[in-house]
């Protein structure tokens, strides 16, 4: 199943910048484990803005949910997801 995922990320100014950047790098190996493996096929940054348009491809609700709230910067982002179905004109 694919689903249309959008990320905002606030980390709190009271959050060390050591944290941060520790957070920044677990974030950026999880995501590039998870690309790698074929469940985060799209990850695009929004122009101008600390938040990401990412398509997901799991099988289900509760895979997806499970995957996005084990990233590390889970507790500082805002997420909206889209599921997405077929669209019966695209040639795809
Ligand atoms: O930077 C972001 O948009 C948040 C998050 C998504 C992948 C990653 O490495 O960080």
């Amino acid at each position: 199943m694919l689903y249309l995922v959008h990320m905002v990320v606030n980390i709190p100014a009271s959050v060390p910048a050591e944290e941060a950047a520790r957070i920044k790098a677990a974030e950026k190996a999880y995501s590039q484990q998870l690309q790698e493996s074929g469940q985060w096929p799209h990850l695009w940054r929004v122009v101008g803005e600390y938040a990401n348009y990412s398509v997901f491809d799991v099988a289900s609700n509760d895979e997806l949910h499970n995957t996005l709230s084990q990233l590390p910067l889970f507790p500082y982002m805002q997420i909206t997801v889209t599921p997405l179905a077929k669209h019966p004109s695209s040639i795809r």
